[in-house]
């Protein structure tokens, strides 16, 4: 288990992590999502021992995480850090970079486990490839594959899909995610994309300024996200008066809702239609109600000043 108590560090004169108190349990996938510089890739580099921190605890399964102040090599040995930067032997071939970190004394086993792990970021192909021929998602898959040669026990993945097309993405998360729980290896994954994290991580954690400031089940803070700001960092998001979607209720209070969330209605609030997005299973419709912006989805087009009822969907 992964506990991190009271952990406190000041990175500048204008930017502190912390306090920070977490667990995180072995085998668990774990999301830290947040905007650009709140801390993310900080608190990751914290957990692996790149940093001495000011004050507080960290440790995996009873052994203290330390600094470089105690550690010559950074970085703890059971733990590996993929950075946003990975950093690859160009000259070699993709094989060869995974290989290598893999024991000399049983090469026939090596060899297989080398094309295991290509097969799990789908780089079978290009195994013999030079690295320096290949394009930055090919890269970033060969850095995912060398990572998980080294065996840890706890992975900390920094923005690991960042490079890699849409038309890959989602089968190599799969594949690599069901890797990860069938060998039981923790995950930490910092990321500003909401779908590397939706279905795949156990629980999601949203920063701000240094600071968690929401920590749930993944499924149950995309249903109830307490603030417009972690709401966001899922999806689109509207924070509208309650009173336009509850009957009888009145005073200034507002409500959170997806778009997905709302729907044409018969009666219901009248919104004229401004913009039009073709998303491939919907449109996204955006229209002007009582002065507000409102974003919902619909399954057919509407022409620009269309006036429309919107409700509660379903
Ligand atoms: N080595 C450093 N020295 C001083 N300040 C730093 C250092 N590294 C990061 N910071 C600052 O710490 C804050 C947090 O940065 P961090 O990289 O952890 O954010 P992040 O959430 O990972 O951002 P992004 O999503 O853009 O990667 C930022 O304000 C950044 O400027």
């Amino acid at each position: 288990m992964l506990k991190i108590k009271e952990v406190l560090f000041h990175i500048s004169q204008r930017f502190t992590l912390g306090p920070i108190d977490l667990e995180i349990a072995q085998g668990e996938h774990v999301a830290l999502i947040g905007e650009s510089g709140c801390g993310k890739t900080t608190l990751l580099q914290l957990i692996y021992g790149l940093y001495d921190w000011d004050s507080g605890s960290i440790s995996w399964n009873g052994q203290e995480v330390t600094g470089p102040k105690e550690n010559l090599i950074p970085g703890m040995p059971y733990m590996k850090y993929l950075a946003q930067d990975f950093d690859l032997m160009p000259f070699t071939s993709v094989a060869e970079n995974v290989n290598k970190f893999l024991s000399r004394l049983q090469p026939e086993a090596s060899l297989q486990r080398t094309d295991e792990l290509l097969e799990v970021v789908e780089m079978t192909a290009l195994a013999k490839a030079k690295v320096k021929t290949l394009s930055g998602g090919q890269k970033q898959r060969v850095a995912l594959a060398q990572t998980l040669a080294r065996e840890p026990e706890l992975l900390l993945l920094d923005e690991p899909f960042s490079h890699i097309d849409n038309f890959r993405k989602n089968k190599l998360r799969r594949r690599l995610f069901d890797y990860l729980k069938k060998q039981n290896i923790t995950c930490i994954v910092a990321t500003h994309d909401s779908t590397d994290v939706l279905a795949y991580m156990d629980r999601t954690i949203a920063m701000r300024g240094g600071k968690i400031i929401a920590h749930d089940k993944t499924d149950v803070l995309y249903n109830n996200p307490p603030s417009y700001y972690v709401g966001s960092l899922f999806d689109d998001i509207n924070e509208l008066p309650r009173s336009w979607f509850y009957e009888h209720f009145e005073g200034d209070e507002t409500v959170l809702l997806y778009p997905h969330q709302i729907a044409v209605v018969e009666n219901g609030i009248s919104l004229t239609v401004t913009d039009i997005y073709f998303m491939g299973s919907h449109y996204l419709i955006v229209g002007n109600a009582d002065d507000r912006t409102v974003l919902f989805n619909a399954q057919k087009s509407y022409p620009l000043q269309t006036v429309l009822h919107i409700g509660l969907k379903g």
